[in-house]
């Protein structure tokens, strides 16, 4: 494996026995940098926060056992990405049954045999980096790098739900860019695809929190969510998104509304209830798009779901 794939990778040993942790580590601290737990428990914790590429877990452990671990593992979408082999003395058929069924990908007995070991942890790595190519070009657009359409799809219905559960304001923005069309007639379409990367980027910048996404809706769109974001937080975050925006400075001289390229944003919030559904929060907030272009744009004006 070359040194800039090894860089990339993180590998989380989870082992009661230090023993083994220091062996594994040994093997393969050219594969990557090698993260250790001692319990499941602190395994899972490490997992969320580090989110390794592969995760080489012990069977018998006190405590949560490596088969708990590992469905917890695969049941939690912040790790369910994450490969794990299952490490056991056990050589039974079943165990490795008991193993494949809670979700690992791969199954080593000890005494290991280092070359194996080796090669097993290789081509896992060697499949999560494909992987997670494949998952850049399904949810990413190509031309500005942010997300696309159909993972903001999944992204919304995914928090829709949250925040019905949780009784907490969901917050949306969608954005426009201003006279893009006459931007595109004056500079030519490939002044406007370097605009929109411009404007992609000072948007994408703007993330802050877990949760948070901007995407690209559509041509000259975007679209922002906002978890637990109520009204007054969410006319701030618009107005601060159109701000972020002007002071790129990027010169528009076609702009009917001002000598620089400017947005309009429009802005929605749902505490969502059994009854609502996240096509009112899009079309609040399309509708409220539509206020903000034809008051004189360059502004953030607010919806209300119906
Ligand atoms: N360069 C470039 N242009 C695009 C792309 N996608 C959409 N567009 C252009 O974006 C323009 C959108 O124009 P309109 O929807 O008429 O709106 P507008 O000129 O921005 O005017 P207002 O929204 O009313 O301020 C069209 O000319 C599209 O061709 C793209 O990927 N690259």
């Amino acid at each position: 494996m070359s040194d800039l794939l090894a860089e990339q990778n993180l590998i989380l040993i989870v082992d009661d026995s230090v023993d083994t942790i220091r062996l594994l580590s040994g093997m393969l601290k050219d594969q990557g940098q090698i993260l250790f737990a001692t319990s499941g428990e602190t395994g899972i914790r490490l997992a969320q926060e580090r989110q390794p590429q592969l995760i080489l877990l012990d069977v018998e452990m006190p405590g949560m056992s490596g088969y708990e671990v590992c469905a917890a593992l695969k049941g939690d979408p912040s790790t369910s990405g994450c490969a794990v082999i299952v490490i056991t003395a056990h050589t039974g058929v079943d165990s490795e049954v008991a193993a494949l069924a809670s979700g690992a990908v791969d199954y080593i007995t000890k005494p290991f045999n280092p070359p194996v070991v080796r090669a097993r942890v290789q081509t896992h790595l060697r499949l999560q980096q494909h992987n997670q190519l494949l998952l850049q070009l399904a949810n990413r657009d190509g031309l500005t790098g942010l997300y696309n359409r159909r993972f903001f799809d999944e992204a919304l219905a995914v928090e829709f739900e949250r925040h019905r559960r949780q009784k907490m304001p969901l917050g949306l923005i969608l954005i426009d860019i201003d006279h893009f069309k006459a931007y595109n007639d004056h500079y030519g379409h490939q002044g406007g695809d370097e605009c929109l990367k411009r404007v992609s980027a000072a948007i994408g910048a703007t993330t802050r929190r877990p949760g948070e996404v901007v995407a690209r809706y559509g041509g000259e769109e975007f679209v922002v969510i906002l978890p637990h974001t109520g009204t007054d937080d969410l006319q701030k975050h618009g107005e601060w998104i159109c701000k972020q925006v002007r002071s790129l400075n990027l010169e528009h001289q076609s702009s009917a509304t001002a000598s620089s390229v400017t947005i309009s944003a429009g802005l929605a919030c749902i505490v969502p209830n059994q009854s609502d559904s996240m096509q009112q929060l899009i079309a609040a907030a399309d509708q409220a798009l539509y206020q903000a272009k034809s008051t004189g744009r360059n502004r953030a004006v607010m919806g209300t779901p119906k």
